[in-house]
């Protein structure tokens, strides 16, 4: 198990692949884990150094007490990428992920050298949208909003022919706990990077699930359109087209790697 602390916070992360492969670093979305990235990994090219970690108040990494800040969630990656002495880092991120790893690649572009957005933008949601949320999961835990959140993440598909994997994306969602979940949210409705993300100069590339009802592509392709990135849209998959689609956006990441070497 690989941990660190930081100001008295554990974070949890992976590490793999050699020390001197190109680093490759992922950050999740909101209520899932490092395991998120399971089928898409063994499916890029061998020899990178994947670096994963389990955002406050997920997985298992400490849960420190809500709300969290957009630019403290940036540190903790910036502070791991430190602490691993990571450098020219592509930096994958799915949705609140993605907000990391644009305000990442804004703070450090010495560290940051490409970035795949991978279902998310520059700002998503509304106040409104956020409080209602966490009131919502104060009142009634996650377990209450877990249907229309999972039929956010998964296209119809995917929800009917797998239902094994959906009891268990299940598990994550709800086994995440209300106070991280809500840290997060409060995070996110905070979080408006529009500027700081139309000045980034490094290569993006974006890809939007077709039926991502939590950042719709329309959002995605607008981001993408602010920071100069291709943007891809992934046929049959929602929210999380890494686990819908492993092969397509292996492909999408792989050639990127190679346009970016
Ligand atoms: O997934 C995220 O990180 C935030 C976007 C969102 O609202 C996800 C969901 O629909 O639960």
């Amino acid at each position: 198990m690989q941990t660190v602390l930081f100001d008295q916070m554990m974070l949890h992360f992976r590490d793999e692949g050699p020390r001197d492969g190109r680093v490759v670093m992922f950050g999740n979305s909101l209520g899932t884990d490092l395991r998120v990235w399971d089928l898409l990994l063994p499916l890029l090219p061998q020899g990178l150094r994947i670096v994963r970690f389990d955002k406050p108040g997920h997985g298992l990494s400490d849960c420190p007490e809500a709300p969290y800040a957009m630019d403290e969630l940036v540190r903790d990656a910036e502070n791991l990428a430190e602490h691993l002495g990571l450098k020219d880092i592509t930096f994958v991120g799915l949705s609140i992920g993605g907000l990391i790893g644009q305000g990442f690649a804004a703070k450090r572009p010495d560290l940051v050298k490409a970035l795949v957005l991978m279902d998310t933008a520059a700002q998503i949601g509304t106040n409104d949208m956020w409080n209602t949320r966490v009131n919502a999961v104060r009142k009634g835990g996650i377990e209450s909003l877990a249907d229309p959140i999972l039929e956010r993440w998964f296209a119809p598909t995917y929800r009917n022919g797998q239902p094994a994997q959906m009891a268990a994306w299940r598990n994550m969602l709800t086994r995440t706990p209300a106070e991280g979940y809500i840290g997060c949210c409060q995070a996110i409705a905070a979080a408006d990077l529009t500027e700081s993300t139309r000045a980034l100069t490094l290569p993006v590339m974006a890809m939007a699930g077709d039926q991502d009802g939590s950042t719709p592509p329309a959002l995605v392709q607008a981001t993408a359109e602010l920071c100069n990135a291709a943007f891809h849209i992934i046929e049959d998959a929602g929210h999380l087209p890494c686990v819908e689609q492993p092969e397509v956006v292996a492909k999408l990441i792989t050639e990127f790697l190679e346009a970016t070497a």
